[in-house]
Parts: C-alpha cells; sequence; structure tokens
C-alpha cells in the first residue's frame, strides 16, 4: 500500500480563496497586527510569511519586529495599544518568545476578540467547551486537511503525540468536538507504538525527526505530520517529519513535510482574521 498524499497546498489554495472573498465583503478591510521579538531565523521566515499572504488575500498587515531585549513592559504596553485601536481586528505575537518574556501574562494581554492565535484562556476554555470562535491555526488547519480529503472522524479512534498548547492539547479538543475518541500520548507514554497502533487517525506534533516508523502505525491509518525539523544529510540541510517516509508503505493517507499542514498555519491565520473581523463589525 502507498498512503495518499494529502499535500496542503490545495487545502490551503481553496481556504484563501474564501477567505479573500470573505475578507472584500466587509465593510472595511481586515486589519492584522503581527508582534515578533529578536532575530529568530524560523520566526521572521514565519512572520514574513504570514505577512505577505495577508497581502494577497486583501488583509492589512503590519509587523511589529522588536528587538530581542524588549522588557515585558515594552511588550505588554504594544499590545494594549493595539487592543485600543479600533481598525485592528487580529493581533498574534509569534512564538516563542525570548527566555526573558513571560509567555502566559503576554497572552493573556491580547484581547480575547482579536486573539487570532486562539491562545488566550477565554478562547481556550471556549474550545475545550466545543463553540470557540478563533481556534489555534495548526489544529484547526489540520481539520481542513481531513475535510478536504473527505476524513470523517466521527466514531474513530484518533491518537495525538505531543502535548503542546499550539499543537497537541487543542488538537485533541478539537477531534473531540468531531466525536472521535481521543487519546493523548506524549514522551513518557508507556509502549508508545501500541498506543499509536491504536490510532484510526494519528496526528504527531513530537519535534523529532522521523520519530513514527511503520510498525507503529495501524494499516490504512490517516498519518498527520506536524514536524519540522532541519536536518543534516551530507552536509545539506533538509526538512523532514515527526514521521519516518517509509510510513507511507503502511498508512492509507499521509502529510508530506514540507508542503504539508504548516502551509495551513498560515492560511488558517487569514481566516481566524477575517473572522475576528466580521465578529467586530457584527458588534458595532
Ligand atoms: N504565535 C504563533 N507562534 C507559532 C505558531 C503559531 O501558530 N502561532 N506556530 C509555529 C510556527 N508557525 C507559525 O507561526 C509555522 C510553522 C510552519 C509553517 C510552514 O509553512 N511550514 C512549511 C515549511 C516551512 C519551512 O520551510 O521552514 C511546511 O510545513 O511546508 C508556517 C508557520 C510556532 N510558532
Amino acid at each position: 500500500m502507498t498512503a495518499a498524499n494529502l499535500a496542503g497546498k490545495p487545502v490551503a489554495e481553496a481556504l484563501l480563496a474564501e477567505v479573500a472573498q470573505r475578507a472584500q465583503a466587509l465593510p472595511h478591510p481586515p486589519r492584522l497586527a503581527l508582534i515578533r521579538l529578536g532575530e529568530d531565523p524560523a520566526s521572521v521566515s514565519y512572520v514574513r510569511s504570514k505577512d505577505k499572504k495577508a497581502g494577497e488575500v486583501g488583509i492589512q498587515s503590519e509587523v511589529h519586529a522588536l528587538p530581542e531585549d524588549t522588557t515585558q513592559e515594552e511588550l505588554l504596553s504594544l499590545i494594549a495599544r493595539l487592543n485600543a485601536e479600533g481598525s485592528v481586528h487580529g493581533i498574534l505575537v509569534q512564538l516563542p518568545l525570548p527566555a526573558h518574556i513571560d509567555e502566559a501574562p503576554v497572552l493573556l494581554a491580547v484581547d480575547p476578540a482579536k486573539d487570532v492565535d486562539g491562545f488566550h484562556p477565554y478562547n481556550v476554555a471556549q474550545m475545550w467547551a466545543g463553540h470557540a470562535q478563533l481556534n489555534p491555526c495548526t489544529p484547526r488547519g489540520i481539520l481542513e486537511i481531513l475535510d478536504f480529503y473527505g476524513v470523517d472522524v466521527a466514531g474513530k479512534r484518533a491518537v495525538v503525540v505531543g502535548r503542546s498548547e499550539i499543537v497537541g492539547r487543542p488538537m485533541a479538543a478539537m477531534l473531540l468536538g468531531r466525536d472521535a475518541t481521543v487519546t493523548i500520548a506524549h514522551s513518557r507514554t508507556a509502549d508508545l507504538g501500541a498506543v499509536t497502533r491504536e490510532a484510526d487517525i494519528l496526528v504527531v506534533a513530537v519535534g523529532r525527526p522521523q520519530f513514527i516508523t511503520p510498525e507503529m502505525v495501524k494499516p490504512g491509518a490517516t498519518v498527520i505530520d506536524v514536524g519540522i525539523n532541519r536536518i543534516d544529510v551530507g552536509g545539506k540541510g533538509k526538512i523532514v517529519g515527526d514521521v519516518h517516509p517509509d510510513v507511507a508503505e503502511v498508512a492509507g493517507g499521509l502529510t508530506p513535510v514540507p508542503g504539508g499542514v504548516g502551509l495551513l498555519t498560515v492560511a488558517q491565520l487569514m481566516a481566524n482574521t477575517v473572522t475576528a473581523a466580521e465578529l467586530q463589525a457584527a458588534e458595532r
């Protein structure tokens, strides 16, 4: 068996086309503020691609590139200013933050109505209760992939490997919201292979290159690889996922890396920004 290639590109394109139409239908263009601290190359690249994609779909975006040594107070005061600015619909603080910044108060400071990352505790609680309007982008984008390729999760066994607040936990909440029977596994799960082999839907976000091998996968399972690991192959840099390529011989469907889930992270941010702008327009 060779797994179906669950490529992110057509899914992201379809979502972005819908987002562009919704953006045009608004009385004012949606406006997105992207905040980045320091010069971490991955963060610089992710924020650049968010800024570029926003322009392509009719969202006005602005990048607040702050120095690495920005203080907690300076960051909180920028967020307070953007919260108070009526024409700003979405605020995103790129993670990870430098070590001297306490992340929790920063996420708490973003107005929940403008929290296009879905990381504010109010939105997290709404998500677990099953009625969030702004969901974290990567797991919400994974639902877009599953829907696009016709993978119904209701009544299925879903295993999420990884318990991060950006991917693992919200993914579990969203799969539960779709009536899957969900297990969260992690680095300390005993006999991980026995757990992952139970999965009809296996979502892997552990940050370990090619960690999931074919014998850990149930034949025919849908496997979603969230990993982005930069490794050295013969002196050249290469990006690989958390899932070994040989898993394609066992799985029914597999997302590629690169070109899979990552594309949906950015597309879903655009969708969340338009949703935030629509909700704010309806409030006025
Ligand atoms: N505030 C946030 N910070 C972070 C988030 C987030 O959702 N909100 N997620 C990640 C990083 N991220 C977006 O910020 C992100 C990750 C990956 C991709 C992507 O397009 N991946 C490509 C490969 C990219 C590459 O070549 O490096 C792919 O998978 O094809 C986009 C965005 C952590 N921080």
